[in-house]
C-alpha cells in the first residue's frame, strides 16, 4: 500500500530534490535560482572520516551541522564514556555493548566500499547571533560534564541483520509494506521477541547518496529523544540500509486525513496540532542540538496507539551550531507546498521553515485539504483570505460533524501567523504553542517583532532589511512555484 503522500505534486513523490531524478535537470537550476550561491560551499567528506581521525579540513571541523558531524559525535560521546577511541577500535572482548554496538556499524560500512559517501550542500554562515539566547544559555548547561553524564546517548539500538529483517517482514513481501516515501519504503515487521516496528529500507538514489540519507537521519534520531518524535530501535546496514523504528498504528496522518479511512474528529486534530508543536519546540529549542527539520508535513507525523503525534523522517533535518543565524543550502529539498518562501528564494534554512510548514499543516487539519491539491493550487493561497475574513464556517473540513469553535480559532490565527510571508511576523514554535493552547495575549508580542525581547532569525533580519512587496513577490514566487510543479 502506498502511503497517501503529495501524489499530486510533481514529480510524485513531492520532493523538490527529485526533480533531479524525474527530469535529469538539477532542482537549482530549474526550480530556485536563488541568492547567496557564492558562500556555498561542497565539502565532500570521505568515508574513512569516521575513523575519527583529526580532519585537517577547516570546512569539516567548521560544520557540525553535518550529518557525519553529528554521528561522529555519537561514536565520540560513546567512546568518551568508555575510554580512548583506541582502545575501542581493538576490538576488545571488554568494550561495553554500546561501543561494540556502532564500530560493528562503521565496520558493516566499510565493509559496502564505500570511498566518498557523502557530498552536503551548506554554507559557511558568517554572521552570528546578535545576542546570546536562551538556548544559548541552556546549551551550555547541556554541554557541561555534568550535565553530559546525566543525558549518555541510548546504546540499546540493536545492529539488525538482513535475515532478521526478512523473517521480520516476510522477506519484505508486498503485503508487509505499510508506506513509500521518496527515499524510502516502509515495511511492517514482527520480531523475534514479537514487538512490532517499522523497517524503513532506503531504495532511491545511488548506494553513496542511500548512505548519505542513512547517515543524516540516523546522526539525528540518535539524538533526540522525546513523546512526541519516533523512536529508534536500531539499524540494519547489510543488504541494503535499514531503520528499524517503532510501529505506528496508525500511520502517518496525512493516511488518515487525505486516505480513506474514517476521518479524525476535532479532539484528536486539535491534539495532533498541540503534540506536534511540542515535538517541534523540542527539536527547536530543547534538545541537545538545535534541530531543523526541514520536512515537516502530514505524512512525516506518525500516530501512536492514543493518536499522539510523533515526528518522523530525519533525513532532510539539519543541526545547526547555536552560533549560526541560519543554514543556506543550494540544493533544494523538501515537499512542496510546505516550503517557506525565504527557502525556496534564498535557500535560508532556520526554525521560521519549520514554522511556515506547521503552518501548512494546521491548515491541513483545520480543512482536510492537502497542501497542493490536485489542480497544484496551494492551500496558503486558498485558505489566506479566509483566514484573514475569519470564515471559519468556509475553513473547516466539511468532513467535520463537530468542533469546538474556541479552539478552532486558536488554530486558524496560528496557522494564519505561521504561513506569514515574512518570516519575522511568524511566531517562534514557543509562541505558536501559546497561541494554540489560546493565550491571544502572546499575540501582540508576536506582532510586534521589532521588540529587543524577542529574538530574531537571520531570515527575520534579511526580509525586514529587504523590506520587498511582500504580497506582490509572494504570488509571483507562488505562481512560479505552481507553475513548476505543472510542467512535470
Ligand atoms: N514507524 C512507522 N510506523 C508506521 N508507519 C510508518 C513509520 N515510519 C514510516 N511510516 C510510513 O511510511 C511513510 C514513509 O516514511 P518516511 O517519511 O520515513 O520515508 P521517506 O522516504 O524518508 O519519506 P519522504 O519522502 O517524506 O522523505 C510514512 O509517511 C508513513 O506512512
Amino acid at each position: 500500500m502506498e502511503d497517501v503522500r503529495d501524489s499530486f505534486a510533481s514529480p510524485p513523490c513531492g520532493h523538490a530534490s527529485c526533480f533531479s531524478a524525474v527530469t535529469g535537470k538539477t532542482p537549482e537550476s530549474k526550480v530556485f535560482p536563488a541568492g547567496d550561491t557564492k558562500a556555498v560551499a561542497r565539502l565532500p567528506v570521505s568515508l574513512s572520516a569516521l575513523d575519527l581521525a583529526s580532519s585537517d579540513m577547516e570546512g569539516e571541523r567548521e560544520d557540525e551541522s553535518s550529518p557525519r558531524g553529528v554521528v561522529e559525535d555519537c561514536v565520540r560521546s560513546l567512546e568518551s564514556e568508555t575510554g580512548s577511541s583506541k582502545a575501542s577500535t581493538s576490538g576488545s572482548e571488554a568494550q561495553p555493548k554500546a561501543n561494540n554496538h556502532w564500530h560493528g556499524f562503521f565496520r558493516l560500512l566499510k565493509g559496502s566500499n564505500l570511498k566518498r559517501f557523502y557530498t552536503f550542500s551548506a554554507s559557511s554562515v558568517l554572521s552570528r547571533r546578535k545576542s546570546g539566547s536562551f538556548r544559548e544559555k541552556q546549551s551550555r548547561a547541556i554541554n557541561s560534564p555534568e550535565e553530559t553524564d546525566l543525558h549518555p546517548l541510548k546504546p540499546s539500538w540493536k545492529n539488525f541483520t538482513f535475515s532478521e529483517l526478512q523473517t521480520a517482514t516476510n522477506n519484505f513481501s508486498a503485503e508487509n509494506m505499510i508506506g513509500k516515501g521518496g527515499y524510502a519504503e516502509v515495511y511492517k515487521g514482527c520480531l523475534q521477541n514479537g514487538q512490532l516496528v517499522a523497517i524503513k529500507r532506503l531504495t532511491r538514489g545511488t548506494s553513496e547518496e542511500r548512505t548519505a540519507t542513512f547517515l543524516s537521519e540516523l546522526g539525528i534520531i540518535v539524538h533526540v529523544d522525546h513523546p512526541n518524535t519516533a523512536k529508534l530501535i536500531g539499524y540494519g546496514v547489510e543488504g541494503g540500509m535499514h531503520i528499524v523504528l517503532q510501529l505506528s498504528p496508525h500511520g502517518s496522518l496525512a493516511s488518515l486525513l487525505h486516505g480513506p479511512k474514517e476521518k479524525l474528529e476535532w479532539s484528536i486534530r486539535y491534539k495532533i496540532a498541540l503534540g506536534t508543536a511540542e515535538g517541534l519546540l523540542y527539536l527547536h529549542e530543547s534538545c541537545q542540538k538545535r534541530i531543523i527539520h526541514r520536512d515537516i508535513k502530514a505524512a512525516n507525523i506518525l500516530l501512536t496507539e492514543e493518536f499522539e503525534p510523533q515526528i518522523c523522517d530525519f533525513g532532510l533535518a539539519k543541526w545547526l551550531p547555536e552560533q549560526w543565524t541560519h543554514h543556506t543550502v543550494s540544493k533544494f529539498e523538501g515537499t512542496f507546498g510546505y516550503l517557506a518562501p525565504e527557502y525556496f528564494m534564498h535557500g535560508i534554512v532556520d526554525e521560521k521553515t519549520d514554522v511556515f510548514a506547521f503552518g501548512v499543516l494546521l491548515l491541513e487539519l483545520i480543512t482536510g485539504r492537502r497542501a497542493l491539491d490536485n489542480s497544484h493550487q496551494s492551500l496558503v493561497l486558498w485558505a489566506k483570505p479566509l483566514l484573514d475574513k475569519n470564515d471559519m464556517r468556509e475553513l473547516a473540513d466539511p468532513s467535520l460533524t463537530d468542533y469546538d469553535p474556541q479552539q478552532m480559532r486558536h488554530v486558524m490565527s496560528t496557522a494564519s501567523l505561521c504561513t506569514e510571508h515574512s518570516s519575522l511576523l511568524r511566531p517562534r514554535m514557543s509562541q505558536a504553542l501559546q497561541l494554540l493552547r489560546g493565550d491571544e495575549g502572546i499575540l501582540e508580542s508576536t506582532k510586534q517583532c521589532h521588540r529587543p525581547s524577542l529574538q530574531r532569525t537571520y531570515s527575520e533580519e534579511l526580509l525586514d532589511a529587504e523590506e520587498y512587496n511582500l504580497t506582490k513577490k509572494y504570488l509571483n514566487d507562488v505562481s512560479q512555484h505552481k507553475q513548476i510543479a505543472l510542467e512535470f
